[in-house]
């Protein structure tokens, strides 16, 4: 299967380098970019070739639209011409709808929506998928299982990408923040920034690893909190600076974002 990825920057390169890291060949991989120095330098680090888009599409089995959302509906009517019946656009945009890019592709074309994250690049990405009305069921699963080589999948239905975009979608850089906050914290508290960083990290990493183990995250953080210890003054103090309702607010902003997106 001959994937081509339109637009390489932080999406498109996350997922160029999973799904290279997970055993595709750079070979049956094409990458599209704007500019020749950036297309320079991917072809020298991942050793895959670099076309012009119309060619790119004209060979891809999946192609892969990765480019701004604004960008997406311009590039799909520039390589119309160039789809072969049977291809499968996979556009990772935010807020574009199928409805939208649905009519600058020729018949015989399925198009999917996929929303996914950058954690795709360490192959820990979470990718949710949704077929357009025209887009046919091994077109949807050949998007599954692209995604799937750079982390987990999930299908949903199409009206509900843009809750994903909000929850996984801009979710690391929820987490991200926090970290950043948290780091912050422990240099404030008198720890070296190497040791406060190392603390933090390694704190979200096993708590995520104890998440997966499928307890629910109400008894893992009960089994923290000693009564009238220190977590509980912690988390009193989060629950008072408004912790839960900043997280309604931030992923409502998000999801009404991604609405005006399109
Ligand atoms: N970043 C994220 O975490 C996520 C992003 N997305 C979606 O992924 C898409 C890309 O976002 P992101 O990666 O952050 O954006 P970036 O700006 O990092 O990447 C877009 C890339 O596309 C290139 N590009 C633009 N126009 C063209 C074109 N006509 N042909 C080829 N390449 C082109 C850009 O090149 P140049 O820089 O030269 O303009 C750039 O390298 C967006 O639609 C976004 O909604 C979805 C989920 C998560
Ligand atoms: O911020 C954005 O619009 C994109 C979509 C999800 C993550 N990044």
């Amino acid at each position: 299967m001959t994937i081509a990825i339109i637009g390489a920057g932080n999406m498109g390169g996350a997922v160029l380098a999973g799904l290279l890291e997970a055993g595709h060949s750079p070979e049956s991989v094409i990458v599209v970019e704007a500019r020749e120095e950036q297309a320079a330098a991917l072809r020298e680090k991942h050793g895959i070739r670099t076309l012009p888009a119309t060619d790119a599409a004209a060979e891809a089995d999946v192609v892969v639209l990765a480019v701004k959302p604004y960008g997406v509906v311009p590039v799909l009517q520039s390589i119309a011409s160039a789809l072969r019946e049977g291809t499968t656009v996979v556009s990772l945009a935010a807020g574009v709808p199928t409805s939208a890019m649905e009519p600058a592709v020729p018949d015989g074309v399925s198009v999917v929506r996929v929303m996914p994250n950058t954690p795709a690049l360490v192959g820990e990405g979470m990718s949710a998928v949704a077929g357009g009305a025209k887009a046919t069921p091994e077109a949807v699963a050949a998007a599954a299982d692209l995604m799937g080589a750079v982390g987990k999948v999930v299908t949903v239905p199409e009206s509900q990408i843009d809750a994903v975009t909000a929850i996984s979608g801009s979710g690391p850089a929820y987490v991200f923040l926090v970290a950043e906050a948290w780091i912050e914290a422990g240099v404030h508290l008198g720890l070296t920034r190497d040791d406060a960083t190392t603390l933090v990290i390694q704190t979200l990493t096993g708590s995520a690893k104890l998440l997966e183990s499928g307890t629910h995250p109400a008894i893992l953080r009960e089994q923290v909190t000693s009564p009238g210890g220190t977590t509980a003054a912690a988390l009193g103090a989060l629950e008072k600076g408004g912790l839960r309702a900043a997280f309604l607010e931030a992923t409502r902003a998000a999801y009404v974002r991604s609405q005006e997106l399109s």
